[in-house]
């Protein structure tokens, strides 16, 4: 199986990749890092109405934005709510050039990724939120100025956990039966020159543009921790979904409803598995950078909600929004239990899906539906969409509608 969408025949060579990746690939810092930007979101504080705050102060709905789709960490549940709250606004997506459904990951992110970018007349767009290898000065070419940045994190241990079962087909992975047997020797496995090796190890590091085998010295992940926080105005934690879409309205001035949501690309519980401590502690040493990174900005995080909502408040809007996930749940959904409907077949059996509803009225037939697709789905009325891996993205501004597997 190949995990690297190949590159199409693009009008120039890849250059500005090439010059980037050398720094990048030899452990040094890009060079985006050394003018690290002073850079502060003002809290929305909004709570109930769009765009004014439980206070009563204002402020504007943020619109333009670059969510750095992370893999294995609930990041496609942040897509969705992006792709619901694009289509409700008009707002423009910087779409992968050819239809596919992420920007030429791993390669570094460029410009020219984006289908609709012309160097000659830049064409800028609302949101940049699907998977890529960050680098920040491809990804200023093609949002506004004023673009939020952020992203989400997960602990590297289950997230390495998920990342084995999803990519069991990746080289470090296809030889072994376990991920205890991986990381019994994982050097007998982990081939640091293979294409596919940052599913492996470091896949965070890895995402955020990163070397995954860099250098752990302090000084060195001091500097990445750095050059992180100078890109990206805030990052979100899966282990705290709920806290962190709080946190996530807040920073961009969104309603509650914009950010419900139901967890998306979910696994089966068959398929997971509880690590004993040994194997936990082995897995924090093989993903040390992620480990780095992970520990910061969960400190972070907590810090951030102290300072922009307090813990009494941050309590109630999560109760607020877990009320208003269960009664969309009761509206739109039948069911998720997959022995109840035949699987999709291009939902993997892992995967959780969703099954709207039959006979939705035409009112919450677009509701549900935005609620329940990672992309923005159209299925033909009068069909039952079992929703896992599918990716249906229409932006009638931009593109005919497209249709690609999901993730995979
Ligand atoms: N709301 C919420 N809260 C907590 N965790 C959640 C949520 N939504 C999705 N998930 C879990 O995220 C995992 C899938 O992550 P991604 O969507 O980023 O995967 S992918 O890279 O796009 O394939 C996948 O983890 P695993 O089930 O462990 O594989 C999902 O269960």
């Amino acid at each position: 199986m190949s995990f690297t969408q190949p590159i199409p025949n693009l009008p120039q060579p890849l250059q500005a990749e090439d010059s980037y990746k050398t720094d990048l690939e030899t452990g040094f810092l890009p060079g985006w890092t050394e003018a690290f930007k002073v850079k502060e979101v003002t809290a929305g504080e909004g709570q109930q109405a769009r765009g004014v705050t439980s206070q009563g102060k204002t402020c504007k709905p943020k619109t333009d934005i670059v969510f750095l789709k992370v893999h294995k960490s609930a990041s496609s549940t942040v897509m969705n709510i992006l792709f619901r709250f694009g289509e409700m606004h008009n707002l423009t997506f910087a779409f992968p050039q050819g239809g596919g459904y992420q920007l030429y990951y791993p390669y570094h992110f460029l410009a020219r990724f984006v289908q609709g970018f012309s160097p000659l007349s830049p064409r800028r767009f609302n949101i940049l939120c699907h998977h890529m290898r960050f680098l920040q000065p491809e990804v200023q070419k093609v949002v506004p100025s004023s673009a939020v940045y952020f992203s989400i994190l997960r602990n590297p241990v289950q997230l390495m956990e998920s990342s084995f079962v999803y990519y069991k087909g990746a080289s470090a992975f296809s030889r072994v039966r376990s991920l205890e047997e991986f990381l019994s020797q994982p050097w007998r496995y982990y081939d640091p020159t293979s294409g596919d090796r940052h599913y492996a190890r470091n896949l965070m590091t890895f995402d955020f543009g990163f070397n995954p085998d860099g250098d752990v010295s302090p000084e060195r992940v001091q500097l990445m921790l750095k050059a992180i926080e100078s890109s990206f105005d805030f990052l979100l934690i899966s282990e705290y979904f709920d806290e962190s879409m709080v946190l996530l309205k807040e920073m961009l001035c969104w309603d509650l409803d914009s950010v419900v949501s139901f967890p998306l690309n979910s696994r089966d519980s068959s398929t997971k598995s509880l690590l004993p401590d040994s194997v936990v502690e082995k897995l924090k040493a093989w993903n040390r950078l992620d480990w780095e990174i992970y520990t910061h900005f969960n400190r972070t995080f907590w810090e951030r909600i102290e300072r922009h909502i307090g813990r009494e408040r941050l309590r109630r809007e999560v109760r607020a929004l877990r009320q208003r996930q269960a009664e969309l749940a009761r509206a739109c959904l039948q069911g998720t239990d997959q022995s109840l409907f035949p699987p999709h077949p291009k939902c993997p059996r892992q995967l959780l899906a969703y099954t709207l509803f039959l006979g939705l009225q035409e009112t919450q037939w677009g509701y549900c539906r935005h609620c329940n697709s990672p992309g923005l789905l159209r299925p033909a009325r009068g069909t039952v969409p079992a929703l896992c891996g599918f990716l249906a993205v229409q932006d009638s501004q931009q593109f005919m509608q497209k249709c690609s597997v999901f993730s995979l």
